[in-house]
Protein backbone atom coordinates (compact mmCIF):
# COMPACT_ATOMS: atom_id res chain seq x y z
CA UNK A 1 0.00 0.00 0.00
CA UNK A 2 0.93 3.27 -0.69
CA UNK A 3 2.61 5.70 1.71
CA UNK A 4 -0.06 7.89 2.99
CA UNK A 5 0.91 11.85 2.26
CA UNK A 6 0.50 14.83 4.61
CA UNK A 7 -1.73 17.57 3.68
CA UNK A 8 -1.73 20.99 5.10
CA UNK A 9 -3.80 20.44 8.05
CA UNK A 10 -1.76 20.12 11.29
CA UNK A 11 -3.03 21.67 14.16
CA UNK A 12 -1.20 22.08 17.39
CA UNK A 13 -2.52 20.56 20.45
CA UNK A 14 -1.99 23.18 23.15
CA UNK A 15 -4.58 24.92 23.38
CA UNK A 16 -5.71 25.17 27.64
CA UNK A 17 -9.20 23.81 27.77
CA UNK A 18 -11.66 26.01 30.11
CA UNK A 19 -11.52 25.20 34.05
CA UNK A 20 -15.65 24.00 33.10
CA UNK A 21 -14.86 21.17 31.44
CA UNK A 22 -12.04 19.52 33.68
CA UNK A 23 -12.24 17.76 37.18
CA UNK A 24 -10.92 19.76 39.98
CA UNK A 25 -7.97 19.54 42.72
CA UNK A 26 -5.37 16.75 42.63
CA UNK A 27 -7.28 14.64 40.16
CA UNK A 28 -7.00 17.23 37.93
CA UNK A 29 -3.86 17.94 38.44
CA UNK A 30 -2.92 14.43 37.76
CA UNK A 31 -4.47 14.03 34.92
CA UNK A 32 -4.03 17.02 33.09
CA UNK A 33 -0.77 18.40 33.79
CA UNK A 34 -0.28 22.28 34.30
CA UNK A 35 0.92 23.62 30.29
CA UNK A 36 3.99 24.36 30.80
CA UNK A 37 6.80 25.69 28.25
CA UNK A 38 7.88 22.81 27.73
CA UNK A 39 4.59 21.62 27.13
CA UNK A 40 4.13 24.05 24.34
CA UNK A 41 6.58 22.83 22.70
CA UNK A 42 6.12 18.81 23.08
CA UNK A 43 3.18 19.69 20.77
CA UNK A 44 1.10 16.81 19.71
CA UNK A 45 0.02 18.02 16.18
CA UNK A 46 -3.14 16.01 14.05
CA UNK A 47 -1.76 15.14 10.45
CA UNK A 48 -4.79 14.79 7.83
CA UNK A 49 -3.86 11.52 6.14
CA UNK A 50 -4.99 10.47 3.34
CA UNK A 51 -5.37 13.55 1.18
CA UNK A 52 -2.58 14.28 -1.63
CA UNK A 53 -2.57 12.05 -3.99
CA UNK A 54 -3.82 9.02 -1.94
CA UNK A 55 -6.58 11.33 -1.43
CA UNK A 56 -7.43 11.45 -4.87
CA UNK A 57 -6.55 8.18 -5.73
CA UNK A 58 -9.27 7.20 -2.99
CA UNK A 59 -7.46 4.84 -1.23
CA UNK A 60 -7.37 6.23 2.10
CA UNK A 61 -9.54 7.12 4.37
CA UNK A 62 -9.33 11.14 5.12
CA UNK A 63 -8.21 10.92 8.27
CA UNK A 64 -6.94 12.68 11.51
CA UNK A 65 -4.18 11.52 13.28
CA UNK A 66 -2.16 12.90 16.41
CA UNK A 67 2.06 12.31 15.80
CA UNK A 68 4.16 13.43 18.82
CA UNK A 69 7.31 15.53 17.32
CA UNK A 70 10.52 13.92 18.45
CA UNK A 71 13.33 15.88 20.68
CA UNK A 72 15.31 16.37 17.50
CA UNK A 73 12.05 18.20 15.71
CA UNK A 74 10.54 20.00 18.83
CA UNK A 75 14.30 21.40 19.19
CA UNK A 76 14.20 23.20 15.61
CA UNK A 77 10.37 24.12 16.19
CA UNK A 78 11.47 26.15 19.57
CA UNK A 79 14.74 27.13 17.38
CA UNK A 80 12.46 28.69 15.21
CA UNK A 81 9.21 29.85 16.88
CA UNK A 82 10.42 30.68 20.45
CA UNK A 83 14.00 31.97 19.93
CA UNK A 84 13.62 33.77 16.46
CA UNK A 85 16.44 32.39 14.67
CA UNK A 86 17.37 31.36 11.39
CA UNK A 87 17.45 27.71 10.64
CA UNK A 88 18.00 25.69 8.39
CA UNK A 89 17.80 22.01 8.65
CA UNK A 90 17.72 18.82 6.15
CA UNK A 91 17.77 15.21 6.18
CA UNK A 92 17.45 12.23 4.01
CA UNK A 93 13.72 11.22 3.17
CA UNK A 94 11.10 10.59 5.49
CA UNK A 95 12.64 11.99 8.42
CA UNK A 96 9.69 13.96 8.86
CA UNK A 97 10.86 17.61 7.64
CA UNK A 98 7.59 18.29 6.30
CA UNK A 99 5.51 17.18 9.42
CA UNK A 100 8.22 19.33 11.21
CA UNK A 101 7.48 22.28 8.53
CA UNK A 102 3.61 21.67 8.97
CA UNK A 103 4.27 21.92 12.65
CA UNK A 104 6.38 25.51 12.52
CA UNK A 105 3.81 27.16 10.41
CA UNK A 106 0.80 25.71 12.03
CA UNK A 107 2.88 27.37 15.41
CA UNK A 108 3.50 30.46 14.22
CA UNK A 109 0.39 31.62 12.81
CA UNK A 110 -1.20 30.75 16.22
CA UNK A 111 2.00 32.73 18.22
CA UNK A 112 1.06 36.18 15.38
CA UNK A 113 -2.63 35.59 15.19
CA UNK A 114 -3.70 38.90 15.77
CA UNK A 115 -0.32 40.03 12.98
CA UNK A 116 -0.94 37.25 10.33
CA UNK A 117 0.79 39.00 8.15
CA UNK A 118 4.05 39.06 9.66
CA UNK A 119 4.46 35.03 8.72
CA UNK A 120 4.99 34.62 4.53
CA UNK A 121 4.75 30.92 3.70
CA UNK A 122 6.09 30.27 0.10
CA UNK A 123 8.27 27.78 -1.45
CA UNK A 124 10.06 27.44 -4.68
CA UNK A 125 7.12 25.29 -6.85
CA UNK A 126 3.53 25.44 -7.04
CA UNK A 127 3.70 21.38 -6.08
CA UNK A 128 5.50 22.50 -2.73
CA UNK A 129 3.45 25.87 -1.44
CA UNK A 130 0.39 24.56 -2.12
CA UNK A 131 1.19 21.16 0.06
CA UNK A 132 2.17 23.74 2.82
CA UNK A 133 -0.75 26.38 2.18
CA UNK A 134 1.82 29.00 1.00
CA UNK A 135 2.72 30.34 -2.61
CA UNK A 136 5.58 30.32 -4.56
CA UNK A 137 8.23 32.70 -3.72
CA UNK A 138 8.13 34.64 -7.18
CA UNK A 139 4.17 35.25 -7.01
CA UNK A 140 4.69 36.32 -3.18
CA UNK A 141 7.55 38.82 -4.03
CA UNK A 142 6.31 40.15 -7.68
CA UNK A 143 8.90 39.01 -9.04
CA UNK A 144 9.25 38.83 -12.74
CA UNK A 145 11.16 36.36 -13.67
CA UNK A 146 12.16 38.40 -17.73
CA UNK A 147 13.44 41.29 -15.35
CA UNK A 148 16.85 41.57 -14.38
CA UNK A 149 17.48 44.63 -13.11
CA UNK A 150 16.80 45.20 -8.84
CA UNK A 151 15.71 48.78 -9.48
CA UNK A 152 12.97 47.79 -12.06
CA UNK A 153 11.98 44.73 -9.62
CA UNK A 154 11.07 47.45 -7.31
CA UNK A 155 9.21 49.80 -8.98
CA UNK A 156 7.15 46.83 -10.58
CA UNK A 157 7.02 45.59 -6.53
CA UNK A 158 5.98 49.46 -5.49
CA UNK A 159 2.90 49.14 -8.02
CA UNK A 160 1.54 45.98 -7.07
CA UNK A 161 0.17 46.57 -3.76
CA UNK A 162 -0.13 43.39 -2.12
CA UNK A 163 3.32 42.43 -2.96
CA UNK A 164 4.35 45.80 -1.74
CA UNK A 165 2.70 45.14 1.61
CA UNK A 166 3.94 41.72 1.55
CA UNK A 167 7.50 42.64 1.67
CA UNK A 168 6.84 45.25 3.73
CA UNK A 169 4.72 43.54 6.74
CA UNK A 170 6.63 40.07 6.68
CA UNK A 171 8.77 39.66 9.63
CA UNK A 172 9.00 35.42 9.18
CA UNK A 173 9.49 34.24 5.34
CA UNK A 174 9.52 30.86 5.02
CA UNK A 175 11.01 29.32 1.59
CA UNK A 176 10.11 25.93 1.00
CA UNK A 177 12.37 23.63 -1.23
CA UNK A 178 14.74 26.29 -1.00
CA UNK A 179 17.17 24.12 -2.88
CA UNK A 180 15.44 24.84 -6.07
CA UNK A 181 16.00 28.61 -5.12
CA UNK A 182 18.91 29.18 -7.38
CA UNK A 183 21.83 31.87 -5.85
CA UNK A 184 20.80 34.62 -8.23
CA UNK A 185 16.99 34.98 -7.19
CA UNK A 186 18.52 34.79 -3.75
CA UNK A 187 20.70 37.30 -4.01
CA UNK A 188 17.85 39.69 -5.57
CA UNK A 189 15.20 38.68 -3.25
CA UNK A 190 17.89 39.90 -0.55
CA UNK A 191 18.75 43.07 -2.29
CA UNK A 192 14.79 44.00 -2.71
CA UNK A 193 14.32 43.35 0.93
CA UNK A 194 16.83 45.82 1.84
CA UNK A 195 16.32 48.38 -0.57
CA UNK A 196 12.04 48.11 0.51
CA UNK A 197 12.71 47.57 4.04
CA UNK A 198 15.39 50.45 4.25
CA UNK A 199 16.77 48.38 6.65
CA UNK A 200 20.33 48.22 5.06
CA UNK A 201 22.44 47.25 8.39
CA UNK A 202 20.92 43.50 8.55
CA UNK A 203 20.54 40.74 6.03
CA UNK A 204 17.36 40.50 4.03
CA UNK A 205 15.89 43.65 5.58
CA UNK A 206 16.00 42.03 8.56
CA UNK A 207 13.01 39.63 7.77
CA UNK A 208 13.61 35.87 9.69
CA UNK A 209 14.25 33.57 6.77
CA UNK A 210 13.44 29.88 7.20
CA UNK A 211 14.13 27.43 4.54
CA UNK A 212 13.20 23.96 3.63
CA UNK A 213 15.66 22.60 1.61
CA UNK A 214 14.97 19.93 -0.88
CA UNK A 215 15.65 17.41 1.95
CA UNK A 216 15.09 20.03 4.56
CA UNK A 217 14.04 23.17 5.71
CA UNK A 218 15.43 26.70 5.58
CA UNK A 219 14.08 29.42 7.33
CA UNK A 220 14.80 33.18 6.85
CA UNK A 221 14.25 34.52 10.28
N1 LIG B 1 7.18 12.79 15.09
C1 LIG B 1 6.55 11.93 14.27
N2 LIG B 1 5.79 10.94 14.78
C2 LIG B 1 5.15 10.07 13.98
N3 LIG B 1 5.21 10.09 12.63
C3 LIG B 1 5.95 11.05 12.06
C4 LIG B 1 6.68 12.02 12.83
N4 LIG B 1 7.34 12.83 11.98
C5 LIG B 1 7.04 12.40 10.74
N5 LIG B 1 6.21 11.33 10.79
C6 LIG B 1 5.68 10.57 9.67
O1 LIG B 1 6.77 10.04 8.94
C7 LIG B 1 6.49 10.08 7.56
C8 LIG B 1 7.58 10.86 6.85
O2 LIG B 1 7.53 12.22 7.33
P1 LIG B 1 7.70 13.44 6.33
O3 LIG B 1 6.87 13.27 5.11
O4 LIG B 1 7.50 14.68 7.12
O5 LIG B 1 9.23 13.25 5.96
P2 LIG B 1 10.12 14.09 4.97
O6 LIG B 1 11.45 14.18 5.60
O7 LIG B 1 9.47 15.36 4.60
O8 LIG B 1 10.17 13.13 3.73
P3 LIG B 1 10.55 13.49 2.20
O9 LIG B 1 11.90 14.12 2.18
O10 LIG B 1 10.53 12.15 1.54
O11 LIG B 1 9.45 14.41 1.73
C9 LIG B 1 5.13 10.71 7.40
O12 LIG B 1 4.18 9.67 7.25
C10 LIG B 1 4.91 11.44 8.70
O13 LIG B 1 3.54 11.52 9.05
Amino acid sequence: MAKPLLSAAVSMRTKRKSTGDLPSGKERAAKHPRTTLDAFFSPKVSVRMGSGIDGVAGGVKDKMHDVVLSDEQRQVLKMVVEDGRNVFFTGSAGTGKSLLLKAIISALKKKHAKKSDIVSVTASTGMAASNIGGMTIHSWGAIAPTVESVDKLISYIRKARPALQRWKATQILIIDEVSMVDGHLFERLAAIATKLRKKTDRPFGGIQVGFLFFLGIALLI
